[in-house]
């Protein structure tokens, strides 16, 4: 079946932005050209004040064509896509990618003979870079572009696929431009938007873990994730061991009772939250045997998701004795493995995630994982496992970036729902009705 693979790069893309700017200026142009004729042919003694006038008005034509260029040359406007595809052009050029010979003995010059099928596609904020699988000379450059392509492009490659004939690179064209606000996030019975093309879909991929060094904005994005499970009529419990802000939400009424601090109520939290969820396997296991149907969740039975957000989860593991931290593991593992049909979630937070807390693959469990702010090499394989990505770092002034996955997937790039300075958590919740 025909797929469409996007724009072919052709050579003289080498100077697309230019023949663009060219063929936008040539109205003006033209018209200046016959302004001037038109005075020589009727007023000769006029023609100087005529010339001025026309090559004002050139001027000003590429001046225009100049303004709408960059203007439309961010926010994957219409020209940022035509420099990508410059870019390409000049990479293959530049590397010479390309086949080329002689055009005769005496002559030096070169010929092309085989200029790559490089294919250019862009889509919903995905740019989609094809190179050809020809068995060419470059074909082993093609296989390892990818690095190169996100420094070129100025975007995050997020996946590669072998597809027939071609090896196609997927990124997302300077991803901070996809950040949503924390206000903008709409969660719905499947998923939470997270990034503007980038939404998680708990049921599917059910909890999350996030890392993050001090600073690098866990607490705003746990915020943003209870946020959004709260507009989605979840009950919300929080374990919060470092009393950060979201211990202070204990004063609204949708969390009153809710948020827990000391090492105590941390367990009594946990140990509570599983048997529920037990008490919950109990009546589902029951309503699917009186529906007589199999492979439904907790949806179809009318059951609100409930959610555990545990803030510092590896350091309040740490504080506890040996006997108590296998009892937490123990919960934590059965939340896990059964939460997903039964709608209870987990979204633990912790600075790294000590394999000594995540045994038995736990942390593969988790079906979005996020790191923020800037890791050790070690950290990111403690989080995404081994992964070829080129992880960047982010200027200071960026707060609440770092690199995300859902369902292991390849590691993007990412930035958490911006929360502006004026946004109050607090005010928002308690404008908000209890779970009935
Ligand atoms: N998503 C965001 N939107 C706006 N500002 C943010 C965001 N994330 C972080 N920040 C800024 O960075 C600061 C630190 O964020 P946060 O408190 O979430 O970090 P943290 O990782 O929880 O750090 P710690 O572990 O030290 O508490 C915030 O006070 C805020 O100014």
């Amino acid at each position: 079946m025909f797929k469409y693979k996007g724009i072919r790069i052709r050579r003289f893309h080498r100077d697309i932005v230019f023949i663009y700017l060219s063929l936008m200026s040539l109205p003006f142009t033209l018209l200046s050209i016959s302004f001037l004729y038109l005075i020589y042919v009727r007023s000769p003694d006029k023609v100087i004040w005529g010339a001025l006038v026309s090559a004002v008005f050139a001027f000003g034509g590429a001046i225009i064509s100049f303004a709408i260029y960059k203007k439309s040359d961010n926010h994957n406007g219409f020209f940022t896509r035509v420099k990508h595809r410059q870019l390409l052009a000049r990479m293959i050029i530049d590397n010479k990618l390309y086949l080329a010979k002689n055009r005769n003995l005496n002559n030096s010059r070169q010929k092309i003979i085989y200029f790559p099928k490089v294919y250019y596609h862009y889509k919903k904020l995905i740019i989609t870079v094809r190179f050809p699988m020809d068995l060419q000379k470059n074909q082993d450059k093609f296989n390892r572009i990818g690095e190169q392509l996100e420094q070129a492009l100025f975007a995050d490659l997020f996946d590669i696929v072998d597809e027939k004939g071609f090896k196609a690179y997927k990124l997302i064209n300077d991803p901070i431009q996809n950040r949503i606000n924390i206000t903008d996030i709409k969660p719905d019975s499947k998923k939470i938007e997270l990034m503007h093309g980038f939404s998680w879909d708990y049921n599917k991929f059910p909890h999350a873990l996030i890392s993050g060094i001090t600073g690098g904005g866990k607490t705003y994005f746990i915020q943003a994730l209870l946020k959004s499970f709260i507009d989605l009529g979840a009950d919300c419990y929080v374990c919060d061991p470092k009393m950060s802000d979201l211990s202070q939400l204990d004063q609204v009424p949708i969390l009153n009772g809710k948020i827990f601090s000391s090492t105590g109520q941390i367990n009594k939290c946990v140990r509570e939250f599983y048997e529920q969820m037990v008490e919950r396997q109990n009546e589902y296991k029951e309503l699917l045997r009186k529906a007589g149907e199999i492979g439904k969740d907790y949806r179809s039975f009318n059951m609100k998701p409930k959610v555990l957000f545990f803030d510092e989860y590896v350091a309040h593991m740490s504080n506890l004795d040996f006997k108590e931290q296998e009892k937490i593991l123990g919960y934590m593992k059965q939340i896990i493995l059964l939460g997903r049909q039964l709608g209870f979630f987990l979204v633990a937070g912790m600075q790294r995630p000590d394999a000594k807390y995540f045994e038995d693959g736990m942390r593969d469990q988790f079906g979005l994982r996020v790191s923020l702010g800037q890791m050790s090499r070690s950290g990111y394989i403690m989080m995404f496992g081994e992964s070829d990505k080129n992880f960047k770092v982010q200027s200071d002034e960026v707060r609440g970036w770092g690199y995300a996955s859902i369902g292991g997937a390849y590691v993007r790039a990412f930035f958490a729902p911006f929360v502006p300075p004026e946004f109050s958590f607090y005010n928002y919740l308690l404008n908000k009705d209890e779970p009935s």
